[in-house]
């Protein structure tokens, strides 16, 4: 039989994951907290001295340029390096990587790294594969549809899984790929969102690691289900945040697997 999403789900809630989040100021409230509603364990470290350490016994590491500075750099290449020596799955959020000098330079040397998995917005991804987008910071100003291809040019260059969210989704390995529709449009009004994202890939990919396109999947997958969840009962955005993170906590094996029925296109 199949393993669904649903199945994931509860694996990794039985699990409960250490997920290492290398993170932004902004983002690290909302991520942990995310987290902890999903039914992972959240530890946001990033000093250079214990970070190697850390990664090596997390289930899986994230890693998130938002707030970037140089001993932030320093400490992500170092706990890069070591989940990759530990064969433990890791996490790139490439935000605004293409706005600053500093950033496209810390970026290179972060893919050097080979990770796992990419997760940007649209524009993160047209830029990270050498095309042009209007976009000046960390908001998308693309649709994901235009980073389709991109997105498939990335995976294969750097070998790893992509995933582009916006309104719609769109995941690839470079030959399978995934588009998952729904959510809600509250969901771009809220800060950290897609920060929050990548930590929560990072939670199921540190369950299933022989599994990792599923694993993305899944978590997308909750965040569209939680975010439709939230926007039919939110106001507005202040509502919309903390309503999202009781809809996570209130999903079930079921509700999920339900919602695959008419939320996904494998194509
Ligand atoms: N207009 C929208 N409608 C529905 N869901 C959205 C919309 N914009 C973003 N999302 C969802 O919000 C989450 C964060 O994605 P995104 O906004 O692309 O990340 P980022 O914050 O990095 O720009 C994803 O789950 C995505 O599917
Ligand atoms: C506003 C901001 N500034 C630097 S990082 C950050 C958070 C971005 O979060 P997200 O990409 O999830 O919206
Ligand atoms: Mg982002």
């Amino acid at each position: 039989m199949s393993i669904t999403q649903g199945d994931e789900l509860t694996s990794m809630r039985a699990t409960a994951p250490l997920v290492h989040c290398i993170t932004n100021y902004v983002a690290m409230n909302m991520a942990a907290n995310v987290l902890l509603a999903a039914g992972a364990s959240p530890a946001m470290l990033h000093a250079e001295e214990e970070v190697a350490e850390f990664a090596s016994l997390a289930n899986a590491l994230t890693i998130n340029i938002g707030t970037l500075s140089a001993p932030w750099l320093a400490a992500m290449k170092v706990a890069a390096a070591s989940a990759n020596a530990s064969a433990k799955p890791w996490v790139l959020d490439p935000v605004a990587h293409h706005a600053t000098a500093f950033r496209r330079s810390a970026i290179s040397e972060l893919l050097d790294l080979r990770p796992t998995i990419i997760r940007g917005n649209a524009s993160e991804i047209i830029t990270l594969s050498g095309g042009h987008s209007a976009s000046r910071g960390v908001d998308s100003l693309d649709a994901v549809a235009a980073a389709e291809d991109a997105a498939v040019r990335v995976a294969k260059q750097h070998g790893s899984i992509v995933a582009v969210t916006g309104a719609a989704d769109f995941v690839t390995d470079g030959e399978r790929s995934v588009r998952l529709t729904g959510g809600s449009p509250l969901m771009p009004q809220i800060t950290a969102l897609g920060c929050s994202l990548t930590c929560m890939i990072g939670a199921f990919a540190g369950d299933r690691p022989a599994r990792l396109l599923g694993a993305t999947v899944t978590a997308l997958a909750c965040f569209k289900l939680a975010g439709e969840l939230a926007g039919q009962q939110a106001a507005g955005p202040g509502s919309f945040a903390w309503r999202f993170v009781d809809a996570l906590a209130s999903i079930e094996q079921r509700d999920l697997n339900a919602w695959m029925g008419h939320g996904v296109v494998t194509l």
